[in-house]
């Protein structure tokens, strides 16, 4: 066994306890092989990550998002969805090269590594990039060609769905398996219910996952309700949507049939609190989900309507935003954040993943707790909610592979993705001016 032995720190159990232990990793097969006190003893051990006054916990799961929208940072702010996609972000996503988006995701993938995230779900253009850049950093993630119709006569609408549904069946298990891949209508909205019920069809018939947003804003609900009487959720269900292999970003706006409809059809929705924010989308119902048995994960949604991709932050946020939705401080407690932003977000995009267990996916991450904001540390669960930063992650490993050890990156060179994006971006906008 080529052995990569985590040592000398404290371990998330999946209950959320937490105990002294050390974590043996079978390097080859990315798989957790033990989890106690001592692992090292007797054995040999090819490589050692310290984890010494750290923690040792699942890697992150960032449920939704764009990646190389990291290109669009601090571009376009403070307006809502559908002015801000229609004015600011489409005119100049028309601009985008495969290049741009090859360095975007290098950019986003750094930054996900460095705050902790190994597992994520996106949505965008020019996919073949974004899984090369998946497979060169070492992530996991499930992938997948966003279809949009708005804007496009008939005969490029379908090329689109078909494009996207090409990209799903070429690399679903990619990487050694560590690209997953979806259909992905954009949303309710802007594909036509005849392309979005034929895609789905295709996908189903090819065994893809499908993923989509849905009921992000009110001026997505109303128009549906108006054309077709009834609401999002039935309407997506009735073109085949919803289901255990389908996952919804947002879910906003849900009424309480719609809740029961997402957990009779073990539907999973990933909630982006900090975008819904941002785009004063709304307040999505997490506590009410949670209990009604959905699973619900987390994502940062595009770094243009967030602007970071930190899902410490967005843990955070998840806290905040559910007990002001909920209007009740008990609601969306620290330890169903951490779960949401584990185990539960890695069950809502379908990856292994989220759990340190014996024959889980060896993807965790080690978080540095020697830190003025982490003293004292009466409840270490508490300030992964609500303290700890993507900057307090000291190494991050998935499938088995050191991705950063002390802050260093090893499958990215930082300081070359960093300029190129910067400068990518700037020709980028110059050019949609
Ligand atoms: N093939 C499609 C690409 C769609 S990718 C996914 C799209 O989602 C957009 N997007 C980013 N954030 C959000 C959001 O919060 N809600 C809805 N769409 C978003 C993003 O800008 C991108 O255009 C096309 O030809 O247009
Ligand atoms: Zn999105």
């Amino acid at each position: 066994m080529n052995a990569l032995a985590v040592t000398g720190g404290r371990v998330l159990h999946p209950d959320g306890r937490v105990s002294e232990a050390d974590v043996l990793i079978d390097a080859d097969a990315g798989r957790i092989e033990a989890v106690s006190e001592d692992v090292t003893t007797g054995r040999e051990i090819a490589r050692t990550l310290d984890a010494e006054g750290g923690l040792v916990m699942p890697g992150l799961v960032n449920g939704h998002t764009h990646v190389s929208m990291t290109l669009l940072r601090g571009h376009a702010d403070d307006k809502p969805l559908e002015s801000w996609l229609r004015e600011d972000i489409w005119p100049v996503e028309a601009e985008l090269t495969d290049e741009d988006i090859e360095v975007g995701a290098e950019l986003g993938v750094l930054e996900m590594i460095r705050s902790g995230t190994t597992a994520f779900a996106d949505m965008y253009f020019s996919m073949d990039r974004v899984a090369d850049v998946v497979d060169r950093a070492g992530v996991r993630a499930r992938l997948g060609r966003g279809v949009v119709a708005v804007g496009k006569d008939e005969a490029d609408a379908r090329a689109d769905l078909e494009g996207s549904l090409e990209f799903a069946r070429t690399y679903d298990g990619a990487a050694d398996g560590r690209i997953r891949t979806a259909f992905m209508p954009h949303s309710l909205t802007t594909v036509p219910e005849g392309l979005l019920a034929e895609g789905i069809e295709s996908a189903d018939e090819d065994d893809l996952w499908v993923h989509l947003h849905a009921n992000e804003t009110m001026g997505e609900v109303e128009p549906i309700v108006e054309d077709h009487g009834v609401r999002p959720l039935e309407y997506a269900a009735d073109r085949g949507a919803l289901g255990p292999d389908r996952f919804l970003a947002h879910g906003v706006h849900v009424d309480d049939t719609e809740i029961e409809l997402l957990a009779e059809t073990d539907t999973a929705v990933v909630h982006c609190p900090a975008s819904n924010m941002k785009l004063a989308s709304g307040i999505a119902p997490v506590q009410h989900l949670r209990e009604a048995g959905v699973t619900v994960g987390i994502g940062t949604d595009g770094a243009a309507s967030n602007n970071d991709l930190d899902l410490f932050g967005e843990m955070r946020d998840t806290a905040m935003v559910g007990k002001i939705g909920a209007d009740d401080a008990s609601a969306v407690p620290a330890a169903a954040v951490v779960e949401m932003a584990t185990s539960d977000g890695a069950d809502a995009i379908g990856l292994p993943g989220g759990r340190i267990e014996t024959g889980a996916a060896a993807d965790l991450i080690v978080v540095d707790l020697e830190a003025p904001h982490l003293t004292p540390a009466h409840d270490v669960v508490s300030h992964l909610a609500y303290a700890v930063r993507g900057s307090d992650v000291r190494h991050t490993v998935c499938d088995g592979t050191v991705l950063m050890r002390d802050r260093e990156v090893t499958t990215l060179d930082a300081a070359a993705v960093m300029d190129r994006a910067a400068e990518h971006a700037a020709d980028l906008v110059a050019r949609a001016e």
